[in-house]
């Protein structure tokens, strides 16, 4: 009854389905032997083997067996109906079954499953397929079709809460309203019957000719519970045979505020960081593409990566002059220039009263974590060699990294054998990044641990001793600034120091986990193969929240150390995490809201771990081959 359409086998997975689908050793095969024994018994006479031969080879148990056979073998393929009544003839077999109960061995089985309601509905379901009885009826064709009408198509959508999933324009040219694009996962592309290119004639029997296609739109929206097209079919209908790719959305995009998007309501409204599965590229301009939080829904479109450049060239145009870091020439510090770094006085004063405070005990002994001071983060944030690092690495890479629109992506899972991902804490100063670092080292050292930072060696003094740092020369702290291959520095009480790629990968080569923060213009370095950073951002609670929990907490400002957080400090704190989330959320894989300490150092670990042990989305250029999962 059920027949493939012959379409292609299926996968290896269903090693286990094929075998058993195998017709040799099918129920029809089995029906076969069964007769083969029964054609001995039946010369002799054997009381009920000539009933139970002829009930074998009766046509109503052959169909149903090949019934189940069928069902059996293309439960992956597409089915046809092969018989118009399966319901009449399982009827029919369950009376026949009845007065045969003694003969067949156990007919119950049988009897049972024709019952169920599955069954039932399977085999209702079947024969409507097979009888063509679908509802809505379909008006008759008109029976003086002229002969120039032939090449027409009468499409008929039934109407549900989907999206018809189509878009139309109006030739410049001819004035003939066409399907401009057929969105996928659409009502239109579900039914496989209407094309980009196809001319429609009439809509809902209203013939389209001299309309505005807002007026076809008005005729759709008056129509019901079906539409009908009338449609001379494009002649070469596009084939979409792209790869799906996965992009990380490196910018925002709202349809709502963009007059040039041929059609509002089927574009998809984006926000920086958002994963884009992109189905079709076939348009220059406008890509169609879904979320991956919502692949079941209809695509929308969006602008393709060449026409949103363009949009962001013109939008940069179109704002102030702003002098840009990168554009400064690129130079590097003098001696000269090194002394004007200096720090804040009045903070270095502060700071070194409180020398003691900066070391953290652990265990019961004294504990120095690498890289780790309080202060350091602040006076990294008031040095220059911010700016004069921008125009050391931005040459080339900066623009391409930071202005693509879209960059594509490919999920990954680290192999227990690969080194860890580099784990970058990033948040406003004072949000508590140094605390969760310095508690997630404290909770396992073995597990977790920091950079050394690289100092000048020259200015190494007694003010040093307690934090763990290397020393190096000038020469070779100024080749990794060239080299990229500094992920961060700064000063720290005046000296030049710096985290560079090779202390993260002596870490990882430890087999440990690399912990580090990072301000957000610094993360375009740590973004590499090699280092395959995880960044979670660390974000301020409400202020309410942060007033209350931060009541005991302390601060280090311009002037002042182990200071009490101001309201304007936690103000200026909130309105910090909101920049950094406008500017640079699309780097962030994860955002913790540190409320509470505990629980934000337990959801740190979950991170932590999620990011080394489970699939994640990073970019499709981290990854060979042989390491996509
Ligand atoms: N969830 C929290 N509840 C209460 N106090 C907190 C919390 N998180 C951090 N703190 C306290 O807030 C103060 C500032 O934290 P921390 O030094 O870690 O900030 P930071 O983000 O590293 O900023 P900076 O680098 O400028 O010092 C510390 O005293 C810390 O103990």
């Amino acid at each position: 009854m059920i027949q493939s359409d012959k379409g292609a086998d299926p996968p290896d997975k269903d090693v286990k389905l094929s075998t058993t689908t195998n017709p040799e050793s099918g129920l029809s095969q089995i029906l076969r032997l069964v007769l083969q024994e029964l054609s001995l018994f039946y010369s002799r006479d054997v009381n009920g083997v000539c009933l139970l031969y002829d009930l074998l080879h009766s046509p109503w148990l052959q169909a149903l067996l090949k019934v189940y056979d069928c069902l059996q073998e293309f439960k992956e393929k597409k089915l046809v109906p092969a018989t118009p009544h399966a319901q009449a003839l399982s009827s029919e077999q369950i009376a026949i079954l009845e007065p045969l109960k003694v003969f067949v061995v156990n007919p119950q089985i049988l009897n049972q499953y024709l019952f169920l309601p599955c069954t039932q509905a399977l085999l209702s379901a079947h024969d409507t397929v097979a009888q063509k009885d679908f509802e809505p009826l379909l008006p008759p064709l008109p029976d003086n079709i002229p002969e120039s009408e032939e090449a027409m198509r009468i499409v008929c959508l039934v109407k549900n809460q989907q999206p018809l999933g189509a878009t139309i324009k109006r030739h410049e040219m001819t004035g003939d309203i066409l399907v401009a694009r057929v969105i996928h996962g659409g009502l239109a592309e579900k039914s496989g019957l209407l094309y980009a290119g196809d001319k429609l004639v009439e809509v809902n029997g209203v013939s389209v000719e001299g309309l505005d296609p807002e007026q076809v739109i008005h005729i759709l929206a008056m129509s019901r519970d079906t539409i009908m097209f009338k449609v001379v079919p494009v002649s070469d209908p596009p084939v979409n045979n792209q790869k799906t790719v996965y992009v990380r959305a490196m910018t925002e995009y709202w349809p709502q505020e963009d007059p040039n998007i041929p059609c509002m309501d089927a574009g998809l409204p984006f926000q920086k960081g958002d994963i884009l599965q992109i189905v079709d590229q076939n348009d220059a301009l406008w890509w169609q593409a879904r979320k991956i939080s919502d692949l079941a829904t209809c695509a929308g479109l969006i602008p393709s990566k060449q026409l949103l450049k363009r949009k962001q060239r013109e939008f940069w145009w179109s704002q102030p002059y702003q002098p840009h870091t990168c554009l400064k020439s690129t130079k590097f510090i003098s001696m000269e220039e090194e002394d004007d770094m200096k720090i804040d006085e009045k903070c270095v004063e502060a700071e070194e009263l409180s020398e003691d405070k900066d070391e953290f005990v652990g265990y019961g002994q004294k504990f120095f974590i690498a890289g780790f001071r309080r202060s350091m983060r602040l006076c990294r944030r008031k040095s220059h060699l911010g700016q004069q690092r921008a125009s050391v690495c931005c040459t080339g890479s900066c623009y391409s990294a930071v202005g693509a629109p879209y960059e594509e992506v490919v999920r990954y899972q680290r192999r227990p054998a690969d080194k860890h991902r580099l784990i970058v804490l990033m948040g406003p100063s004072g949000v508590g990044v140094n605390e969760l670092r310095r508690q997630l080292i404290e909770f396992n050292p073995s597990r977790f641990q920091s950079a050394v930072p690289l100092v000048l060696s020259r200015s190494v003094g007694d003010e040093m001793r307690s934090c763990e740092m290397h020393c190096a020369k000038k020469e070779f702290l100024f080749s990794l600034f060239h080299s990229c291959r500094m992920l961060e520095y700064g000063e720290y009480k005046g000296h030049l120091y710096g985290t560079s790629v090779d202390a993260v990968q002596a870490v990882l080569d430890e087999g440990k986990i690399c912990v580090m923060d990072l301000e957000p213009q610094d993360i375009q370095v740590a973004r590499t193969q090699e280092l395959k950073p995880y960044v979670i951002f660390i974000k301020p609670s409400s202020l309410s929240y942060m007033k209350q929990s931060r009541k005991n907490a302390k601060i280090i400002t311009d002037y002042f150390v182990d200071m009490k957080f101001k309201d304007e400090d936690l103000q200026e704190m909130e309105d910090l995490a909101q920049k950094m989330e406008t500017q640079f959320g699309q780097f962030f894989d994860h955002v913790i809201v540190n409320d509470n300490l505990q629980d934000a150092c337990a959801q740190l670990l979950a991170a932590i771990q999620k990011a080394q042990e489970e699939p994640q989305w990073v970019p499709a250029t981290w990854i060979s081959s042989g390491a996509e999962s």
